[in-house]
């Protein structure tokens, strides 16, 4: 890239090079003059008044990527399944959700291209659970002009790695709850679960095809679970009776009829969590906290499940970092650090 630096009263009739952005503090920023303009007299006075007595016009060579080329390369590169790009601006490109869904982030492929010099991409946290239109990543250009070479290996990046960021909708699951508690179940207490559980998996979009209770008794955990099995359930949620006292018999009956992927958890709140299957069915203890605490280990594992994937032991060790709830008194989630390691 060539550059040449000229007095602005002398750059009357020549384009402009690159974007004059002005700020104001707390009002705006915004482009003031455009690459590609071509400099008026009356542009003068404005153009002093945003401290510019020089501007610089430019010569690209062959091997340069205008700022603005660079960022629509790395948007079309990084833009996967159900994404929608936006045009550059100061060659900054916004990709947005183009429907509601589980954000999906190729965490490889986008810490690839940080690596590479002039180009940058940033995203929301991987596996957010996003709307139709929110902005999911962004991503630019550092310098004016990029070398070709790097946006080579942008593209060589996509085509090795796959795309960085997609969506991907959420089932509409068929769910069975299965409340225990002796307590419950004998109508001493009335159930708080129910509630609780209904509005998160409807809220993506799940429907909620059984609710039975059982007491804390093994055989008749276990009877229910394979009862939810029988009406077509692809998630059966089984609370209550997670923990360590003798009457915690949910694990048990679990483990009775499903292949356990992982009891316990590195989250807090959800320590007591169990993640299993039947075959594809989802089957899932939730600890008593699911449904006192707002947020647990249960809203950072539903949605992926919910989303079609199946959950692994890794995947629930990997919740540790950022695993621990700050317990804040207005709860802000997503939009704090819980979960988001
Ligand atoms: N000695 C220990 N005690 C506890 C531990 C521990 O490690 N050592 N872990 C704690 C953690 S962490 C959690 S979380 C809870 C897990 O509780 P459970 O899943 O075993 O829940 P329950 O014992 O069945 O019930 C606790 C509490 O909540 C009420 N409950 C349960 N289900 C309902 C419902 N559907 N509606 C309304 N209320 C319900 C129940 O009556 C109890 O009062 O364990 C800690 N303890
Ligand atoms: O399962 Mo308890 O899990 O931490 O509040």
């Amino acid at each position: 890239m060539k550059t040449r630096k000229v007095k602005i009263e002398e750059a009357v009739g020549m384009i402009l090079c690159h974007d004059i952005t002005e700020i104001i503090p707390g009002e705006k920023k915004g482009r003031a003059f455009g690459k590609g303009h071509r400099i008026r007299e009356e542009d003068l006075e404005r153009l002093k008044g945003l401290g510019k007595n020089h501007i610089y016009v430019l010569h690209m060579d062959e091997d340069d990527v205008h700022e603005d080329d660079a960022g629509r390369i790395l948007g079309e590169v990084l833009a996967g399944e159900n994404i929608k790009v936006t045009e550059p601006y100061e060659s900054r490109v916004n990709l947005h959700a183009a429907v509601d869904g589980l954000l999906k982030v190729n965490t490889k492929a986008l810490y690839r291209i940080n690596r590479l010099d002039d180009v940058a991409a940033s995203t929301l946290p991987n596996y957010s659970v996003v709307g139709k239109g929110e902005m999911v990543a962004g991503t630019k250009a550092i310098p004016l002009v990029v070398k070709r070479g790097i946006m080579e290996q942008v593209r060589e990046i996509g085509k090795e790695e796959g795309a960085v960021v997609s969506v991907v909708p959420f089932r509409p699951v068929k769910i069975s709850l299965i409340i225990t508690g002796t307590e419950v179940y004998k109508g001493i207490i009335q159930d708080a679960f129910q509630p609780v559980l209904r509005e998160k998996v409807e809220a993506l979009g799940g429907e909620v095809i059984d609710v039975s209770y059982a007491p804390d008794d093994e055989r008749m955990i276990r009877e229910k679970i394979q009862r939810a099995l029988g009406l077509g359930s692809d998630i059966v949620l089984v609370s209550g009776g997670m923990s360590v006292d003798p009457d915690d018999v949910t694990p048990k009956a679990i483990c009775s009829v499903a292949q356990v992927v992982k009891y316990g958890s590195p989250v807090l709140p959800g320590a007591m969590f169990m993640m299993s299957y039947i075959g594809d069915v989802a089957v899932i203890g939730i600890p008593a906290c699911g449904m006192y605490a707002k947020i647990t280990v249960f809203d950072l594992i539903y949605p992926r499940i919910a989303a079609g994937e199946r959950i692994q032991k890794e995947d629930i060790i990997a919740l540790a970092n950022g695993g621990l709830c700050r317990k804040c008194e207005s709860c802000r989630f997503p939009n704090c650090s819980f979960g988001r390691g």
